[in-house]
């Protein structure tokens, strides 16, 4: 055991370990989350308990963090702001300029974890049918 190195659960980690660990899985802790399988995205806003905290201070403080999409503390995304800025616009021009269906056939959402390398997915995503909009002043469908 080196001078610098950390022991975490019992586990020595050397100086320039790299340490991932599973976003996923934290997302699912039933001792952090009230049924974390169930799609229930008022559980963000304050009044579903939503709470809402600095991520850039709180990485050092004793504050539990439940999610933590764009990082934490030092190496958090600076691009949080621009990204959160524009995902509305973003989300807002898909909902403009498509009218979205649910695909034909087979489309039954398995929200079960599917692994691919290092990013996990749902087992079975919803799938999208588009169809652009057609954006005539007399006939907007
Ligand atoms: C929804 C959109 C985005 C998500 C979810 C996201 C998420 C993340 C995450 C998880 C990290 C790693 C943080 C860590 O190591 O603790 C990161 C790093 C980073 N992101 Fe983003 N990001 C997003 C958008 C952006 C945008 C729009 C920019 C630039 C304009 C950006 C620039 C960066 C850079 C430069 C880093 C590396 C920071 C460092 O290592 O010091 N990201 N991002």
């Amino acid at each position: 055991m080196k001078e610098d190195d950390v022991v975490l659960d019992g586990r020595r980690i050397g100086v320039g370990t790299t340490v991932i660990f599973p976003l996923e899985t934290l997302a699912r802790d039933k001792t952090v989350w009230a049924d974390p399988d169930v799609f229930k995205p008022e559980r963000f806003l304050a009044s579903g308990g939503g709470e809402t905290m600095n991520l850039v201070a709180a990485a050092g403080s004793a504050r539990k963090m439940k999610m933590m999409p764009f990082g934490a503390g030092r190496r958090i995304c600076p691009g949080m702001g621009v990204a959160m800025l524009h995902i509305g616009y973003f989300v807002a021009n898909l909902v403009r300029e498509f009218v979205w269906k649910e695909a034909e056939g087979e489309h039954t959402i398995d929200l079960q974890p599917h692994t691919i390398v290092l990013v996990t997915v749902m087992k079975r995503p919803l799938r999208a049918h588009l169809l652009q909009r057609r954006w005539d002043a007399k006939n907007i469908s």
